[in-house]
């Protein structure tokens, strides 16, 4: 039997609605945020999953979007992990500034070269690339989280659109340009059912909970 796993990023944040760079920053959801949250945990409780652990990163907005969803789909009381390695990417000194006013003062290619490049990190000492995010969040699932699902635990995760991308060119295998194109909705759970053989995941079948507020 495949292991079933949801992956949910985030409802829309207070940063997301002011169009703001946020990586690390602990802001909380709107009220669209936690909306966006409630209908993919609405939208998930009709598959019937019966979850055996849930994580989530060190984050206020993925914490309450994994509380939200867990009481929709009535499963209150599962074990949760918190931990920073599902955090967002670190984007460094973009933290804090409008998304349109970095295009308007470094150009729009450099900018979605910082936003959607695999190793291009933003500028900054602590910032991450994708691939530097993937250096933290991998290891992680690879210690944690897919020895659960080889035993055939059920798991659900609730984190961040680039903890997440990263998270997914795992267990999609696609390459630093595959994952450039890949972009994540708000509050959409996203479930795999999944094989692990030898200690790596194979997909058997992938469903998006879409969803538009
Ligand atoms: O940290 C942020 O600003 C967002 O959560 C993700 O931003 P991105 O879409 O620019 O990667």
């Amino acid at each position: 039997m495949p292991a079933t796993l949801v992956l949910t990023r985030h409802g829309e944040s207070e940063w997301n609605k002011k169009n703001l760079f946020t990586g690390w920053v602990d802001v909380k959801l709107t009220e669209k945020g936690e909306q966006e949250a409630k209908l993919g945990g609405e939208r998930l409780k009709a598959s019937n999953t019966q979850f055996d652990c849930a994580y989530t990163s060190s984050l206020q907005r993925a914490q309450k979007t994994l509380e939200i969803i867990q009481s929709e789909i009535g499963q209150t009381s599962i074990p949760v992990t918190k931990d920073e390695a599902l955090n967002e990417r670190h984007y460094g000194e973009l933290q804090g500034l409008n998304k349109d006013d970095a295009r308007n003062k470094w150009g729009e290619d450099q900018v979605h070269i910082w936003r959607r490049s695999y190793n291009v990190p933003p500028p900054g000492d602590n910032a991450e690339s994708l691939e530097l995010t993937a250096k933290r969040v991998l290891p992680y699932w690879k210690s944690e989280i897919l020895p659960k699902l080889a035993d055939g635990k059920n798991i659900l995760i609730a984190a961040h659109g680039n903890s997440l991308r990263a998270l997914i060119m795992d267990i999609e295998k696609l390459s630093g340009d595959q994952v450039v194109g890949l972009e994540l909705a708000t509050g959409v759970p996203i479930e795999f059912k999944l094989d692990i053989v030898d200690g790596e995941p194979k997909v058997t079948s992938k469903k998006i909970f879409n969803q538009s507020l």
